[in-house]
């Protein structure tokens, strides 16, 4: 039997073990755990990670472990790792070369361009202990085999900001002033003063789409340019965007009224094609964009045909959704009004030196059983407590992700997580934690989050977590778990409870997590894909409409749930859907006669 959860008000005071007058427990969290409130766990926690890291002796015969480098490699960084390690540098190895090179390494350490695939960890065969990305995106490690092969991946999450930012403004003067194409145009003896007159960037609107590490030094830089910079990031803090004198504005609001965009939001479910059609029909005539994020967050034959029709006026990219990209027949390469670099936003002198060291310390400190906190993948939890709350681990995630889909364009302060368990205070919550961390914040940063730095995230991010553990009855090690945000605004306004938070529970029953509650609203959602949510009148008609709507685009419809009414003559109706719903086709579902409004959850769970 379920308790009910206690008012979050009053548990948020409480500290971390403290039992309640009622006899529950409850755990309040304002700052990471990891460093020091549960400094016993927290051996524990670095001996089972000692333990993951470290299964295997290190393969050379003087007892050092064998480090491979696969691609260029700042000189500082191999000098320092020669210092612990057998250092191996091999380039421009193919796959199976790999796959060879790999059986006699510790540890692999690579930029962008090696594919580490689930191949190159079978090869290792559990050997492979740590792999280092001398850089901020993982993209090309598989994550997955990664963890389940006992391999900590690791990054250099900082050390190349300042590179990317300044290739950042690199490309928007030289976008401003043709100088690629004028420079073209004189290494083929030609002298055109006349065809490449440019514009001026002084008291021009600056829209910087993603106000993170790097989006925040272009905003700085374009400042001392002259440009007015507004920016659009639903997560970013004001009195950071204030502090650099940059406006915070809707997504809408950038469109209309920015002369340059330049692009810094990371490549999630959420970014994906984000400047589509849509995008660019609202953006003021004559519009520059300069990309030096992710190539996946431009819709490239939109932005084709954005240029032809003139209203973007000129492009700058330096990312591309396939690299190196397919030339031939490419909507975007080679046309006279878009230039492109190949990648190079990192590509600094200064900016590969100090990813270097910071990729060795971090691979240094992983090999010698230590916690970094650049770990992308951390399997710091025993195999019996992973297999465990496995189940729980999906929906602490989908309740995660569900949460932050549904705030609104202002943004999130506080994230309050509820656990009703038969353990009560024994519960470990930590990887339950983590993981609803994680659904929260990979759909806002580039940041791969788990159990090692999931809390330093959040805090870095100055979010406010709290976390209760209500004892509950029965026999599986978690009855329900809760996720409420502090939100200024939600989409769906159903999804806001009476005391005015975004809430989500759900639970896990035979192995599958659902979802159970939606604000003040009973659900019952599997938590898998992508779910339409309805809060419509309880009268017939809505769902065959729907559903017509639906078909019209040929979107399938795997489920469909209509929620207990609970207020008034309210429900909420879910609708998973196996492709992606079109924007208009949202909006005329939410014309609808009887629906009051509608939403969409992306890719919510596996
Ligand atoms: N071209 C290159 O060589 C390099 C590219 N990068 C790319 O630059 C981008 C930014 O990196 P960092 O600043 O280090 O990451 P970050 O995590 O510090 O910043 C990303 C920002 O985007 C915001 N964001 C998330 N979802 C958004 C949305 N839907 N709309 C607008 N903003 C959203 C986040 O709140 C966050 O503030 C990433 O895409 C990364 O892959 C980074 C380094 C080098
Ligand atoms: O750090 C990143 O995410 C980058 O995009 C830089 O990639 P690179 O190391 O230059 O291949």
């Amino acid at each position: 039997m379920l308790v009910s959860a206690p008012r979050l008000s009053r548990l948020q005071s409480s500290f971390p073990g403290t039992p309640t007058p009622t006899g529950m427990h409850s755990a309040a969290l304002t700052r990471p755990r990891i460093s020091g409130i549960y400094p016993a766990r927290n051996q524990v926690a670095k001996r089972v990670f000692r333990k993951t890291i470290m299964s295997a002796g290190a393969k050379s015969p003087d007892g050092r472990p064998v480090v491979l480098i696969t691609e260029k490699l700042g000189d500082p960084g191999v000098e320092m790792l020669k210092q612990s390690a057998n250092v191996v540098v091999a380039l421009g190895l193919s796959a199976a070369e790999l796959n060879e090179k790999i059986k006699g390494a510790d540890a692999l350490i690579v930029r962008s361009a090696t594919k580490v695939t689930r191949e190159v960890f079978e090869a290792a065969n559990g050997g492979l202990k740590v792999v280092g990305r001398a850089g901020v995106g993982v993209d090309n490690v598989d994550l997955g085999a990664a963890t389940e092969y006992g391999c900590l991946v690791v990054n250099a999450p900082t050390a190349n900001t300042v590179a990317a930012a300044e290739h950042g403004i690199a490309l928007l003067c030289a976008l401003a002033r043709n100088v690629s194409q004028a420079d073209a145009s004189m290494r083929a003896g030609k002298w055109e003063r006349g065809k490449y007159v440019g514009v001026s960037l002084v008291d021009k609107t600056l829209a910087i789409m993603g106000f993170g590490k790097v989006g925040s030094e272009v905003g700085r830089r374009a400042k001392g340019l002259g440009m007015e910079v507004i920016a659009y990031d639903p997560y970013a803090s004001e009195d950071k965007a204030r502090a650099l004198g940059v406006q915070l504005v809707t997504f809408d609001e950038a469109l209309a009224k920015a002369d340059f965009f330049s692009l810094h939001m990371p490549m999630t479910p959420g970014t994906k094609k984000m400047f589509n059609d849509d995008a660019f029909a609202k953006m003021k005539k004559g519009a520059r964009i300069v990309n030096v994020a992710r190539g996946g967050v431009i819709d490239d034959d939109a932005l084709a045909r954005a240029l032809d029709a003139g209203v973007v006026a000129a492009a700058a990219l330096d990312v591309f959704e396939e690299e190196p990209p397919k030339w031939e027949g490419h909507p975007l390469i080679g046309r006279p009004n878009v230039i492109t670099t190949p990648h190079l936003g990192a590509s600094t002198q200064e900016a590969q030196e100090g990813v270097a060291i910071e990729v060795v310390e971090a691979v240094v400190e992983a090999l010698a059983g230590k916690l970094s906190a650049n770990a992308v993948n951390a399997p710091m939890v025993a195999p019996e407590v992973l297999r465990e709350l496995q189940p729980y681990v999906v929906l602490a995630e989908g309740l995660g992700k569900a949460a932050v889909q549904l705030v609104a364009d202002q943004g999130f302060a506080d994230i309050n997580v509820t656990y009703s368990s038969p353990r009560g205070d024994d519960l470990d919550t930590r990887l339950l934690r983590a993981m609803v961390i994680k659904g929260i914040l990979e759909e806002i940063t580039t940041s791969t989050v788990n159990l090692v730095n999931a809390d330093l995230l959040a805090k870095s991010r100055g979010l406010r977590i709290s976390e209760v553990t209500v004892r509950s009855e029965g026999e599986s090690v978690l009855s329900s778990m809760s996720v409420s945000l502090g939100a200024g605004k939600s989409r769906f306004s159903a999804a806001v409870d009476k005391t005015g938070r975004i809430y989500v529970e759900g639970t896990v029953r035979n192995g599958r997590p659902y979802l159970t509650k939606i604000g003040g609203f009973d659900v019952d959602l599997s938590v898998e894909g992508s779910i339409l949510l309805c809060r419509q009148r309880d009268q017939p008609g809505i769902v065959g409409t729907i559903g017509m709507l639906l078909a019209r685009d040929n979107v399938n419809i795997n489920f469909m749930t209509v929620g207990r009414t609970a207020r008034n003559e309210e429900a909420v109706m879910a609708i998973g859907v196996d492709s992606e719903v079109p924007a208009d086709t949202l909006m005329a579902i939410g014309m609808v006669k009887g629906v009051l409004e509608s939403t969409l959850f992306k890719e919510l769970g596996a």
